[in-house]
């Protein structure tokens, strides 16, 4: 049984254009509903294929049912923890070329309460668990530490695919597989990788600090897994991709399926490496049939070193995340209303960079705007997210917590 852990799972609407317009009206030429989110994939490319899994997903609101019967319908697994807050959509544009433009929402508000659940949800679940897949992004709020916690926790095999600061702190707790694509290696690691040699020495520097099989995915290049015992690599040429979109997640599920039934390094990854690449000739982001796969041709031939990593123009280019998220309890007796949002609202606006401010509802406002700051409800005890996105995100937020966690009334 292979358990995967989406702490921020989502709804997939893939919409087809002729060509994106940015500013304009495009017309869809025709649009899909997946169910999503990393291990939510990695679950239902395990089911197509006849592997025992169970996907393990907090969900909420209506979207959150619609996302519930989307995994019905696709015959996987799964287990709930109920939220108060909404699941998110997430949004790909794809043109008849391939090249796929994302939009992500960041998804709800977890409450303490709610990531405590999950956490015991996860622990009780994968206790019989061969392999623990722990994937994609952290729900704003949860502390960065919640995937290194899990693993420091759990007895079993841990995988996780991930990225930025959660990611950073699941490596240091030491997990048995990671599966970063170029990006996130580069992200982990600190500096730009333009070989292949340059992404095998990256990747042994991070078995050195403990990881025991690295597997970076390199897009169209194919992947490249690393453990102490050695490196091996593995291709597979699509003529025509349809959409990238979860190909990590199948490359993940194929690779995990594989060292479960026991297979060699080398095997497993050419067997990750045709499920991703077979997922690439799906539209959305469909997983693929065991027909899908077989239908692929992997090469293991390793290429020279000294090959340049070139980007896949039919991926979606990642802008690195300055993005950062606190939460923060309102100590005000008035709540967020009168002085202090006057003073909030001020402290926001000199502080220059779009700021966020939400309630575990989901509701989320301008926190430089005064009226939709009052409007929000936000009373005495209650907690708030705030989220900003600029070069110095982390200081100012910081400053805000400590402001909204300051019982203004009292002061003066
Ligand atoms: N354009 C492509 N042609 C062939 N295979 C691809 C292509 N894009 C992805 N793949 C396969 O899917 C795997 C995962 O894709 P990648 O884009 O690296 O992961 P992620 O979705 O995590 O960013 C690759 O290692 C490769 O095997
Ligand atoms: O948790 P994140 O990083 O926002 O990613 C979630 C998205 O990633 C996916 O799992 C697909 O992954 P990729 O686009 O990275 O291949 C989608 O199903 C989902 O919309």
């Amino acid at each position: 049984m292979i358990v995967t852990v989406t702490p921020n799972p989502s709804i997939d609407r893939t919409v087809t254009v002729e060509q994106l317009e940015v500013g304009g009206i495009n017309r869809a030429i025709s649009s899909r509903l997946d169910p999503g989110g990393k291990g939510v994939n990695v679950s239902r490319a395990l089911s197509a294929n006849g592997c025992p899994t169970l996907a393990l997903v907090p969900l909420g609101g209506p979207d959150g049912r619609l996302l519930e019967s989307l995994l019905e319908e696709a015959n996987v697994e799964f287990t709930v923890v109920h939220l108060s807050g909404i699941t998110r959509t997430n949004v790909a544009v794809v043109d008849p070329s391939g090249t796929t433009t994302k939009i992500n929402e960041q998804g709800p508000v977890l409450t303490t309460q709610e990531l405590s659940s999950l956490r015991a949800a996860v622990l009780a679940s994968a206790a019989g668990g061969e392999w623990l897949a722990l994937c994609g992004s952290l729900p704003p709020g949860a502390p960065e530490s919640w995937f290194a916690d899990i693993i420091d926790a759990h007895p079993a095999r841990v995988a996780i695919d991930a990225s930025g600061a959660a990611f950073r702190h699941a490596v240091a707790a030491g997990p048995d597989l990671i599966k970063p694509n170029l990006e996130e290696l580069e992200e982990l690691v600190g500096r730009g990788l333009s070989t292949l040699g340059d992404v095998l020495n990256a990747a042994r520097t991070v078995v050195e600090r403990g990881v025991g099989m690295v597997v970076v995915s390199l897009g169209s290049a194919g992947a490249l897994a690393v453990t102490v015992e050695g490196h091996w690599f593995a291709s597979a040429l699509v003529t025509a991709p349809l959409s990238t979109v979860g190909a990590g997640d199948c490359l993940l599920a194929g690779l995990l399926q594989a060292l479960q039934m026991g297979k060699s390094p080398q095997d497993a990854l050419a067997e990750g490496v045709a499920w991703g690449s077979a997922a690439v000739t799906l539209p959305g982001s469909q997983v693929p049939s065991p027909a899908d796969i077989a239908g692929v041709t992997v090469s293991t031939r390793l290429p020279p070193l000294t090959t340049l990593l070139t980007p896949n123009p039919s991926q979606p280019t990642r802008r690195a995340s300055t993005m950062s998220s606190r939460t923060a309890t309102i100590a005000s007796s008035v709540g967020l209303h009168a002085r202090p949002a006057t003073l909030f609202t001020k402290r926001v606006a000199a502080a220059g960079i779009p700021i966020t401010v939400g309630r575990a509802d989901g509701k989320t406002v301008n926190a430089a705007s005064m009226l939709a700051v009052m409007a929000l409800g936000a009373k005495c005890g209650d907690q708030v997210l705030l989220t900003a996105d600029g070069a110095n995100a982390d200081e100012i937020l910081d400053e805000l917590v400590s402001f909204l966690e300051t019982d203004h009334d009292a002061q003066e």
